[in-house]
């Protein structure tokens, strides 16, 4: 019997974080490192309808940088980034939408529907959810940069209870396609919906001052943390746009935010209704 009630114990460990949650907007960003095990991606899908089902008003933005890069490399063209951001030409832009609001979005949607969830796919370019411009200073292409988020198709799909999935996509002013970085995308989104929570799941346990040492692990940043380990260049990559995005979130009024380990069984429910703080919290101050 006291098996049973220890399973009990931990289901209630759940209650205060649920109170805490529920009603309450989190947006997930989901990342294409953290998608590549379909079995891993499986638990992430019922993470999500277990959260939906607690009451948790979930949103979706996901990536799928190595999904691009693969499906370039079969189609003969070489990936290149800057900075942290695919360089973008034109047929680049045609095969980033094509598996990012094609293949990935409907993927994502059927895999929370299986679940009997409520789920819709959107791009950035539905309703000018995305809208953007061209990025600069340096010229990277179709690269988008976001001149404003228009939340109400995602706010209506909140208020009807299904899951929004969002692919990084955005619409420019002379109606042409932008690629966006779906950190950046991730964290506008979460600003627009005066999101409670915003969690980036990404392919490393969080931040580190010392990539390489294990104990470095970092279980805080604020903002003073973060403009340190940037000017001594101990963040780099995908690392960056991810820090710069979570950062401004706080700052503009995201109540929580945390990078976390998608290749973690349950890292969301962990993250989110467990004692077990996992992952880098972005600290406010
Ligand atoms: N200081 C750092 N701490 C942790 N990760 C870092 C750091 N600097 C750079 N990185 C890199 O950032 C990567 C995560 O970003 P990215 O590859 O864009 O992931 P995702 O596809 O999930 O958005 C890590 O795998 C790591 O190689
Ligand atoms: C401009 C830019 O770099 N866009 C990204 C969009 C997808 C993305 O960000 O996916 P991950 O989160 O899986 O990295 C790209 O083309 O890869």
């Amino acid at each position: 019997m006291e098996r049973y009630i220890e399973k009990a114990r931990v289901i209630m460990e759940a209650l205060p974080y649920i109170r805490e949650f529920s009603k309450k907007t989190v947006v997930i960003k989901y990342g294409g490192n953290a998608m590549e095990s379909p079995q891993l991606k499986e638990l992430v899908m019922q993470d999500i309808a277990l959260l939906k089902l607690v009451g948790i008003n979930v949103v979706i933005v996901h990536g799928g940088g190595p999904a691009i890069s693969e499906m370039m490399q079969r189609l003969g063209k070489e990936p290149k980034f800057v900075d942290g951001y695919r360089y973008t030409d034109e047929e680049t832009m045609e095969i980033t939408e094509m598996v990012l609001s094609g293949l990935i979005n409907k993927e994502l949607v059927a895999a929370v529907n299986a679940h009997g969830i409520k789920a819709v796919g959107l791009s950035g370019k539905d309703n000018r959810l995305i809208l953007a411009k061209k990025k600069g200073p340096k010229d990277i292409g179709m690269v988008g940069e976001i001149i404003s988020i228009q939340p109400e198709v995602v706010q209506t799909l909140i208020a009807s209870d299904y899951v929004p999935v969002i692919s990084p996509v955005g619409v420019g002013e002379d109606g042409k396609t932008y690629n966006i970085n779906a950190d950046i995308a991730a964290g506008e989104i979460a600003i627009a919906l005066k999101a409670y929570k915003l969690i980036y799941m990404t392919d490393i346990r969080g931040i580190y001052e010392d990539i390489n040492d294990e104990n470095s692990f970092l279980s805080t940043v604020n903002e003073t943390a973060i403009n340190r380990l940037k000017k001594e260049k101990k963040i780099s990559e995908g690392m960056i746009p991810k820090i710069d995005s979570a950062l401004k979130a706080v700052k503009q009024g995201v109540e929580k935010v945390h990078i976390i380990d998608g290749r973690i069984e349950h890292s969301l429910l962990l993250e989110l209704l467990t004692d077990a703080g996992i992952g880098t919290e972005i600290a406010r101050g």
